[in-house]
């Protein structure tokens, strides 16, 4: 297929720029070649770590090769409540054409997810519906959206006819490759991505029926370079929603794209969460819509035995991890730190105890980071060591130990209570129990766990880790 040559080749320039995502680090070699900090903010850089939403979104493509249990209602609004709400339990219901629903066995669906029971046959409906759909990452939402995609298009007419915005270069990317695969028993079928460093021709035409690229060079497509007619266009689809306003000029770009497209064109919108920004640009983008929410699965705290180890200092922490280090070991961990420097020296001190671990870092590239991750899930290192920031949104699913290092605090250093939950509430999933130990070294900490405590209105045991029957007690 003529797409696959040009995923190469773009795959190629994918690495160049995630070297150049490198070069951003406020750090810098000096003439001796030690690393020195190029500035004095450059503590607080490392220190808080920007949150990349658009790194932690791919990072979940990457290592995610199943779909999310979720047991939740779907909740769908229909834009005409008067219609009956059709939901399908098989893929053959929706009357694919055979070359799609032979792809998407191909991928190995049996049947469609949660999300795609109820956003399939809305967005395959004649007359063809708007769609605004939220649920957690991993629930099906990109499937659902190429297979309508690839649904709608026509061979026949050269030109593009679907629309896919998504907020990253390398997201778009991995996208395509759905598309790809999906569409791999249907050859005609072209595909062209819109993304910085893929130059045509001035004056030239783009043929391929289906485009997907960066808000940026889509409306240079579209109006400047006029390679996309957009009045030819019949879906548009807004990936990521939450993840694109998030990137300054996205939101704006977005809606001046939105605004060139015939009134007939078929507008779709997936997030993963609804803040109230996402929820008002979505009213923006996608007219008269269905809604389409379900619901994350909610966590809890009453499988989990929570202790605190109280300690005097980092080296005292250590220590103390290395006396529950058996234990610990007995099944997956976690370990939390509040900075990158602390996780580098924890992980370095545990190797040098002899104990095999992994440091999951934020100054790694994204594919080292899913190639950690996915090491990790293979079971080939039981321990992972990272920053809050770093694993956040991170799904790892059979972790049933946590250990915070350093308790989850928020910029103002107020507790982070929703990632204290995020993390230990994975834990004890499926009715399996689940191990917490939060390592206090100060009053500060000390406060913060009580405020933690209050919070969830939990008690946390206090552990001696130097008594080997409590240790033995916490394991089993
Ligand atoms: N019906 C299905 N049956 C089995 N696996 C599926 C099905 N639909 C999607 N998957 C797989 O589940 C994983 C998650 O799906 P998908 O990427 O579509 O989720 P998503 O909600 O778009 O996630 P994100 O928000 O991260 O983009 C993928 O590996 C995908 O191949």
């Amino acid at each position: 297929m003529h797409m696959e040559n040009e995923f190469q080749r773009i795959k190629c320039t994918q690495r160049k720029l995630s070297n150049l995502h490198l070069k951003e680090e406020k750090i810098k070699p000096d003439a001796n070649g030690a690393v020195v900090k190029t500035n004095a903010n450059s503590e607080k850089a490392d220190e808080e770590e920007k949150e990349d939403r658009a790194a932690q979104s791919l990072l979940n493509k990457l290592i995610r090769s199943n779909l999310v249990d979720n047991t939740n209602q779907v909740e769908v609004l229909q834009r005409d409540p008067s219609s009956p709400l059709y939901s399908v339990k098989s893929f053959e219901e929706l009357r694919l054409k055979p070359q799609l629903l032979q792809g998407v066995y191909a991928m190995g669906f049996n049947r469609p997810s949660k999300i795609q029971e109820n956003a399939l046959p809305l967005m395959l409906a004649e007359p063809p519906q708007n769609l605004i759909a939220q649920s957690q990452s991993g629930t099906g939402k990109t499937a659902a959206f190429v297979l309508a995609m690839l649904s709608q298009v026509e061979p026949a007419n050269r030109y593009p006819q679907c629309l896919c915005l998504s907020p990253t270069y390398e997201l778009a990317l991995q996208t395509g490759k759905v598309i790809e695969q999906m569409g791999k028993f249907y050859p005609e079928l072209k595909l062209a991505y819109a993304v910085r460093g893929n130059k045509l021709e001035r004056g030239q035409k783009i043929s391929e029926h289906i485009v997907i690229g960066t808000p940026g060079t889509v409306l240079d497509w579209c109006s400047k370079l006029k390679f996309i007619d957009p009045k030819k266009i019949k879906v548009f689809v807004l990936d990521e929603a939450d993840v694109m306003i998030a990137t300054q000029g996205h939101q704006d770009q977005s809606i001046r794209i939105q605004r060139m497209l015939p009134r007939n064109c078929q507008m779709l919108l997936f997030s993963a969460t609804f803040e109230d920004s996402v929820w008002k640009f979505a009213q923006k983008v996608v007219p008269d819509p269905n809604i389409i929410k379900l619901k994350r699965e909610e966590e809890t705290l009453d499988t989990i035995k929570q202790y605190y180890v109280l300690c005097n200092n980092r080296d005292e922490k250590f220590q103390a991890l290395c006396n529950l280090y058996g234990a610990i070991t007995i099944a997956q961990a976690m370990i939390f730190c509040h900075t990158r420097k602390t996780a580098s020296w924890l992980a370095a001190e545990l190797s040098k105890e002899g104990h095999q671990v992994a440091l999951l870092s934020g100054e790694m590239m994204v594919e080292q980071r899913a190639a950690v991750i996915e090491r990790f899930r293979e079971g080939k290192e039981k321990v992972l060591v990272t920053t809050n920031v770093c694993a956040r949104g991170i799904d790892v699913e059979q972790v049933s130990v946590v250990i915070n290092f350093d308790l989850p605090v928020d910029k103002d250093g107020n507790p982070d209570n929703e990632t204290y939950l995020h993390r230990i509430g994975r834990t004890g999933r499926f009715g399996k129990r689940g191990l917490a130990v939060n390592m206090v070294d100060s009053k500060h900490s000390m406060n913060i766990l009580n405020r933690i405590q209050e919070h969830f209105n939990k008690k946390i045991e206090r552990l001696d880790t130097d008594d080997l029957d409590e240790i033995e007690k916490i394991a089993n």
